[in-house]
């Protein structure tokens, strides 16, 4: 499949302040792909060298098989960035239908809008509007023209649960109709929920491109707890374990594979009261990764 996206060694600084340093992928069509990564990563950054609202100083970015920021590409590109515009004295009807007329043929605005359930706030000024509401006027902004390509940068900040919830339908939608879509969400069960794939950005390159059951596999600990009088030594070099640690009786120890460390803690089990195991959530594993401690 010819990939729609290809990044090749991208770098990029702020004056002195580097970025991103070695940006690698591939995102064919019809994939939904969580980029993540904590505050200051460089998402953002990101997604304007992908629309060519930034140029890329070092390596090779392709959009559509051509630079990124290439007319042909940006009309087949949707995006909603962070900080919406809202221009005095404009309503939603008016920012739509400017929006619309400069598709060909020109695009139904009025059937995006009821599907997106925004027909009621049609004639509000963008001004007027609350922080959810123009997010939501935002999205409807971004599938002007029917794109095969979105870019959603953390696209359900301030919106209320019904909102969000006709926002990920639609996405959903979106993706059974085959559009690839990029998003960014500081929620990661959101990200869980929907994307095909998630890309974790952290000191400047992709620390994880993969599914989610990839990143379970891969970096999912559990956590194994017991009461015991023996010593910590006893546990450090038990198999698959990577942390331990005691107060009073009671052992906490981490391990990347909770069947093997229960097998080789048998020898000792008598020795062992009330041991329980529990997996670390996804949000732990984002924490482990991105803080360095080795997952
Ligand atoms: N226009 C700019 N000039 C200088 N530095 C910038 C500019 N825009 C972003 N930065 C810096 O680049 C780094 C990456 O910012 P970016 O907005 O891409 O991160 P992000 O991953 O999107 O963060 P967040 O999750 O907070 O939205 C940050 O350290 C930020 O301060």
């Amino acid at each position: 499949m010819t990939p729609l996206i290809e990044a090749t060694k991208v770098a990029f600084s702020y004056g002195q302040q580097s970025v991103l340093t070695d940006i690698n992928m591939t995102i064919v069509p019809g994939e939904i792909v969580g980029l993540i990564g904590e505050n200051g990563a460089g998402k953002t950054t990101l997604l304007n060298l992908l629309l060519g609202i930034k140029r890329v100083q070092q390596g090779h970015l392709k959009v559509f098989g051509q630079v990124a920021g290439s007319l042909a590409a940006r009309l087949k590109i949707g995006s909603m960035l962070q900080g919406d515009m809202a221009i005095q004295g404009v309503t939603v009807r008016d920012m739509l239908m400017l929006a619309a007329a400069q598709r060909l043929p020109e695009f139904d605005w009025q059937a995006l809008l009821t599907s997106l359930e925004l027909q009621d706030l049609a004639q509000q000024r963008l001004t007027a509007l609350s922080g959810g509401q123009l997010r939501r006027v935002t999205f409807a902004l971004a599938l002007v023209g029917d794109p095969d390509l979105l870019f959603l940068d953390e696209p359900t900040v301030g919106m209320d649960t019904n909102a969000q919830q006709t926002f990920w339908q639609q996405i959903r939608r979106l993706k059974a109709a085959g559009k690839t879509i990029i998003i960014t969400s500081h929620y990661l069960p959101e990200i869980e929920a929907i994307a095909d794939r998630i890309m974790l950005l952290k000191d400047g390159h992709f620390v994880f491109q993969g599914s989610f059951a990839a990143l379970q596999k891969q970096y999912q600990q559990v956590e194994i707890r017991c009461q015991t009088a023996l010593p910590t030594s006893r546990f450090t070099n038990l198999a698959a374990v990577t942390a331990v640690t005691k107060q009073g009786d009671e052992l906490r120890m981490s391990s990347e594979n909770g069947d093997a460390t229960l097998q080789a803690m048998m020898p000792i089990i008598s020795e062992l009261h009330q041991v329980s195991i529990s997996r670390e959530s996804l949000t732990d594993i984002f924490v482990h990764l991105t803080k360095g401690v080795s997952a």
